[in-house]
């Protein structure tokens, strides 16, 4: 395992086309010699890009804030230390929608690659980027809204062989009291024409249905098809994979990793609308967010505890 932070082949010792890393003007590309890629932006650590066999698997609003002003609209969003508006006498109460993990600058801590990365494995290349965000390094603000001495590494592997996206966030607390903490990764997934998705694999979970009324509901059917506004947070899944199908044919595979809730979400027409950052407005159509996580009350974690949870995402494309 070689590590660097610096734009360089990885695998020096091996002869033809190599993984690649490059980092420049706060963003981070990783290519494989299959054409793969993936880019992160340090701001969020959010990842806006990943390509496999030429075509794009997210989704990123054409009009996401990619200067540091605004969470992205799109790509992959991480949310800590609380999901959606945090609960009023909660320690986390002060702070903005999704924590802040979205919207702090994270340090880029370098990129290692698979061993077996030669194209004699036949393109099994893998790249590892890892992403660091600790107390020290948030806003006034946001050191004042939740005080805790926590250190987050989130790793985003690239994948060739499977086409695969694997992001895993590895939570610790480094300080001498205990806190509480929710995540997601909040992927948007880009599609051709939702109304030709399903989402399969969440057939008899219990979800909370935020258009409705908040209420909680079991899904009935395996698959789901997106034909309005979408906002339910499943929790307790009992498969360990999500899948959207397209025209009848798999497109993503969204494994969980030691995470057993996800949330599915699509703005539709009315949502998209009010969305100053969601651009063209049609975009509703062109993509689902399908995002694993751990938001079913709070992960508690104690002095020198670590925690972590991600995903492996693999791509039929
Ligand atoms: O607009 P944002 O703060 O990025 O949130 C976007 C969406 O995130 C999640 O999917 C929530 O379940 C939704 O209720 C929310 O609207």
């Amino acid at each position: 395992m070689g590590r660097s932070n610096k734009p360089t082949p990885l695998s020096p010792s091996t002869t033809g086309p190599q993984p690649s890393v490059h980092s420049e003007q706060g963003r981070v590309v990783a290519r494989l010699p299959t054409g793969d890629s993936v880019e992160i932006l340090l701001y969020g650590a959010t990842v806006i890009s990943w390509k496999s066999n030429g075509k794009e698997n997210l989704w990123v609003s054409k009009a996401a804030k990619l200067d540091g002003s605004k969470p992205v609209r799109g790509g992959v969003p991480i949310v800590f230390p609380c999901f959606g508006p945090p609960p009023k006498n909660h320690a986390t109460s002060s702070l903005p929608q999704h924590g802040f993990a979205r919207s702090s600058h994270w340090e880029y801590l370098g990129s290692s690659s698979s061993e077996s990365g030669s194209l004699a494995r036949g393109g099994d290349d893998s790249i590892k980027l890892d992403f660091g965000l600790s107390h020290a390094q948030l806003s006034e603000d946001a050191k004042k809204q939740w005080p805790y001495a926590f250190g987050l590494v989130y790793s985003v592997t690239l994948g060739g062989k499977e086409r695969t996206l694997q992001t895993m966030l590895r939570v610790s607390n480094q300080g001498k009291e205990s806190w509480e903490f929710q995540m997601l990764l909040h992927s948007y997934f880009g599609v051709d024409d939702i109304t030709r998705c399903q989402i399969n694999g969440l057939g008899s979970s219990t979800y909370i249905d935020k258009v409705l009324d908040a209420s909680q509901h079991t899904q009935s059917t395996p698959s789901i098809a997106i034909t309005g506004e979408v906002d339910r947070v499943y929790t307790s899944i009992k498969q360990d994979t999500t899948s959207i199908v397209e025209n009848g044919k798999p497109r993503l595979d969204i494994q969980r990793d030691r995470l057993v809730d996800s949330v599915v979400w699509n703005p539709w027409i009315e949502k998209a609308k009010g969305m100053s950052d969601f651009e063209p407005k049609d975009g509703y159509k062109n993509m689902v967010c399908v995002e694993v996580g751990a938001v079913d009350g709070w992960q508690r974690l104690e002095p020198g505890e670590t925690w972590e949870g991600g995903q492996i995402v693999r791509s039929h494309l």
